[in-house]
């Protein structure tokens, strides 16, 4: 896939304009009439996406499947916009397409939706969820059941990583009545992360444990984008550790090298030239 242009319909070429929600791997009808159907939601930089990433809506859909009554239905990166500012943060459009490369490339079920990334100003996890919940429960009215008899609603949950779950704890990082709507009203499954103790994080938020879903990482992996940036800028070989696609599309692109910018500008200026 990765040296075919995006179809139209595809995530990053859409505009506010033109933007419409992925559902083309949304499950349209569920098969087991015994579980909830849930929709998994990882908000974050992916600057750029790893297997890390990945891995984490499998390791959530087998916990979900072995130790609760949900059936997921779906899942979807969202990518954060460039009003977010973060150190390393490469273009929305580049960290768009780099998600849109590793979903298509690598799994059967997961899409990357770009109307977190797509928006002018930096948007709060808790409004990303409610836009799932609007597009999944109130434009397409939720799930067909499994007997095709119904629809039913679709439970939305944020899928992190305990890092994240841990700076709910830190003042001014989140509003108080986000958290309350996150993890009251959605709740959320948190891939445990060496370097973050998960009874410290979760200290300050037991009012919310019932809705808080803690998945064990039974071989662990501690690949992190910043390690990755750090190989590429060492240029050092990050094959195995990020899908050979996104590799591919971060050398096309001169991406996370200290002279990336200039060198791209010289080979557009060669471009012209010739
Ligand atoms: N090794 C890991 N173990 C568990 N969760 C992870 C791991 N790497 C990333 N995540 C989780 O993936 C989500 C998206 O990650 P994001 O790209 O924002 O962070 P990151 O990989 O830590 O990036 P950076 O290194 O640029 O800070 C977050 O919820 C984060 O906690
Ligand atoms: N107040 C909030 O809604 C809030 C606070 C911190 C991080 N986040 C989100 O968490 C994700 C990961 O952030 P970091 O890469 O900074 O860990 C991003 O999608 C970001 O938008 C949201």
């Amino acid at each position: 896939m990765s040296n075919e242009a995006p179809t139209p319909q595809a995530a990053s070429v859409m505009t506010l304009e033109n933007y419409r929600f992925p559902a083309h791997r949304l499950q349209q009808q569920q098969s087991d009439p015994d579980r909830i159907p849930l929709v998994l939601v990882a908000c974050g930089s992916f600057s750029p996406i790893t297997y890390l990433h990945l891995r984490m809506f499998e390791m959530a859909n087998d916990y979900s499947r072995i130790n609760t009554k949900y059936e997921v239905v779906g899942g979807y990166l969202s990518p954060v916009s460039d009003a977010y500012k973060k150190a390393g943060l490469a273009e929305s459009r580049h960290r768009v397409r780099m998600c849109e490369l590793a979903a298509e490339d690598t799994s059967s079920w997961l899409m990357v939706d770009p109307w977190e990334a797509l928006q002018p100003d930096y948007m709060p996890t808790a409004k990303v969820l409610d836009h799932f919940e609007h597009e999944i429960n109130n434009v397409r009215n939720g799930i067909l059941s499994a007997d095709g008899g119904t629809q039913r609603p679709v439970k939305i949950m944020l899928l992190a990583g305990a890092d994240l779950i841990g700076t709910m704890s830190t003042p001014g990082v989140w509003a108080e009545k986000d958290l309350d709507h996150i993890l009251g009203n959605f709740g959320a499954m948190i891939v445990e992360r060496s370097g973050t103790d998960m009874d410290e994080a979760l200290a300050n938020l037991k009012q919310w444990e019932d809705n808080i879903h803690v998945i064990t990482q039974m071989i662990q992996n501690n690949v992190s984008s910043t390690k990755i940036r750090l190989f590429l800028r060492r240029d050092m070989s990050v094959q195995y550790l990020i899908p050979a696609t996104v590799i591919e599309y971060i050398d096309q692109h001169r991406l996370y090298t200290d002279d990336g910018e200039s060198k791209a500008k010289d080979k557009d200026k060669q471009h012209a030239a010739n």
